[in-house]
């Protein structure tokens, strides 16, 4: 498309930068502030910067956008928590509700819905293109992509 564009996930941050965090309600303040800040770089070096993190906090969700300003896109990718155990791609909500791991989050931890995002896509619902094409359609209608 001719955008420079890039991702920021569990991947790539939580396995360097961010190793030496947990998942403690403050582990993941500090997560999100750390992510807000190298994203708020990204953009001054001209990239598109996709942040795909739980962020389960209102409040830091908001420190973010004040610290990116105008470009800040809240898109809040919805999907039932039935729907998140049935895929369970990691095993994880299953030691969850073993209890094998703590503070996880849906069972054990808090999330706080977005009030007023850009944009909600049902992932549970909608067809993997269906969300792309969503999220897409939105960045055109901001001018933040032309094609
Ligand atoms: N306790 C607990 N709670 C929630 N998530 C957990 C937990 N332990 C591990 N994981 C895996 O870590 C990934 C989510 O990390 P995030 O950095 O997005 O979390 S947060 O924004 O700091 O809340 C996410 O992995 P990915 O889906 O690969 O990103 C989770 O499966
Ligand atoms: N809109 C969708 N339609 C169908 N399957 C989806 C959709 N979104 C995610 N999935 C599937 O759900 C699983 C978890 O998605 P993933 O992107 O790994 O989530 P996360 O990183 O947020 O935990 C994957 O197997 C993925 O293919």
């Amino acid at each position: 498309m001719g955008y420079h564009t890039f991702v920021l996930d569990g991947d790539n941050v939580r396995h360097n930068l961010c190793e030496d965090l947990g998942f403690s309600n403050e582990d993941r303040i500090e997560n999100i502030r750390r992510i807000s800040e190298v994203a708020k770089l990204f953009i001054e070096a001209g990239v598109i910067i996709m942040t795909a993190f739980i962020s389960p906090f209102r409040a830091d969700r908001e420190k973010a956008r004040q610290l990116v300003g105008e470009d800040f896109v809240e898109i809040y990718c919805h999907c039932s928590l039935n729907v998140c155990e049935q895929r369970d791609v990691k095993g994880l909500y299953k030691r969850a509700r073993k209890g094998e791991i703590k503070e996880f989050t849906g069972i054990s931890s808090p999330y706080e819905e977005p009030e007023n995002p850009e944009l909600v896509i049902e992932t549970g619902h909608q067809s993997l293109d269906e969300c792309v094409d969503q999220i897409l359609d939105y960045l055109r209608q901001c001018n933040i992509i032309n094609i």
